[in-house]
């Protein structure tokens, strides 16, 4: 198959389509089979632990290096095979980097004019196309300045005027926020969805941080070990993880081993059975799986006022409650908050909402949920 050449005019919003990408490195499969399809306009977030992939995965987007298999087409375009593949220049990308890549000899204007610059844009088309990129990220009015005379949030900025005055059809986000402290990261990552949203840009955010791959995604691509492991909207994400390795990553709350008949659910010997809705097992041998327990399942009462009771093992206070520590009589360890302040081996009764519960069967990724 030969490559398409793109469009002349720039596209906004390319469909994105992954089939059986496979990329190894000398002895190291860093992405294996990977499958998915991205609507034009849409933002999607990679989320995994370290080495899951996922600066792999944006370097073959970005055509800075070939897949050892399978195809990626942006459109209609097919931009790159283990044989051949589209150069970054040509593919119509734009990228923001960790650490903004901004030229320090250049002044805010020509760093964001540069991409123009290089496609032979003419002046005044120029100067109105940078003046509303910097306007779009609220910098028009430090257009004169230096880099170097930038804050961090406002460098990035810049950096992201830059990848969108060219009016790419597809943005690539490594880590963009990930040297900025936690409230730029907030309102920055809300101005990044606004304009994507607004623009129609296809993008693919690289991220480590939970809450801000669901503050800017449509659909967040949970990745482990090279491979996609869940890949869903945000909301779906947390109401429905797909397995119980997704639950952990996710730090949704506990995840137990458990088992389970047609009669209930048990986390253990001696305690009471969880009646989760939608139990699938049959009346007859107990099934092993892991059982989630979210932290909003569990509300505190008196010892005598439930038949679950815990001991609290310790409590630390986050922004309005305390999140506290709670061993059951197995050893098996829960959390939940609470504005109560509790002594350490308090004893406590737990009520417990089954119907926020969620099942994972040990042998495969099917879910039972409550919900
Ligand atoms: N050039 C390379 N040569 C050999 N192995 C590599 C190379 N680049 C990446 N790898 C390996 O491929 C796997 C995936 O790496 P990748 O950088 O894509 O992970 P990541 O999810 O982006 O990690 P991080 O979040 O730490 O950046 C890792 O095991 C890594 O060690």
């Amino acid at each position: 198959m030969t490559l398409a050449e793109p469009a002349s005019h720039a596209v906004s919003g390319v469909a994105l389509t992954l089939r059986g990408v496979r990329r190894d490195y000398a002895g190291v499969r860093a992405l294996q089979q990977v499958d998915l399809r991205l609507e034009p306009g849409a933002v999607l977030a990679l989320l995994g632990p370290s080495g899951c992939g996922k600066s792999t995965l944006l370097k073959l987007l970005a055509g800075l290096e070939a897949p050892s298999d399978g195809e990626i087409w942006f459109g209609e375009r097919l931009v790159a095979t283990a044989h051949e593949q589209q150069p970054p220049q040509r593919r119509q990308l734009g990228m923001v980097f960790q650490d903004y890549a901004l030229w320090p000899h250049l002044s805010v204007f020509a760093n964001v004019a540069f991409p123009l610059q290089m496609q032979k844009v003419p002046r005044g088309e120029l100067v109105q196309r940078v003046q509303q990129a910097l306007q779009s990220v609220g910098l028009e009015h430090l257009a004169q300045r230096a880099p170097a005379a930038l804050s961090g949030g406002q460098q990035q900025r810049v950096a992201l005027a830059r990848a969108l005055v060219a009016r790419p059809s597809l943005l690539l986000f490594d880590e963009p926020l990930s040297n900025l402290d936690r409230d730029l990261r907030e309102s920055l990552s809300e101005d990044i969805a606004r304009l994507l949203r607004e623009l129609g840009t296809t993008a693919i955010y690289v991220t480590h941080d939970h809450e801000e791959a669901c503050a800017v995604a449509d659909q967040v691509a949970v990745m482990r070990q090279g491979q996609v492991e869940q890949i869903a909207s945000p909301r779906d994400l947390w109401n429905a993880p797909a397995s119980a390795w997704v639950a952990r990553f996710l730090k949704l709350g506990a995840v137990l081993p458990a088992r389970r008949n047609g009669q209930g659910v048990w986390l253990g010997e001696g305690l009471p059975c969880l009646a989760v809705p939608g139990n699938s097992a049959g009346s007859g041998d107990m099934d092993t799986g892991e059982l989630l327990v979210p932290d909003s399942a569990i509300v505190l009462c008196a010892p005598d006022g439930s038949a679950w009771q815990a001991r609290v093992h310790g409590q630390q206070y986050r922004s309005g409650s305390y999140r506290t520590t709670l061993h059951l009589p197995n050893g098996a360890v829960l959390h939940t908050d609470t504005r109560q302040r509790l002594a350490a081996r308090q004893a406590v009764g737990l009520h417990i909402d089954a119907a926020q519960l969620r099942w994972f069967a040990a042998s495969d990724h099917t879910a039972t949920s409550g919900g």
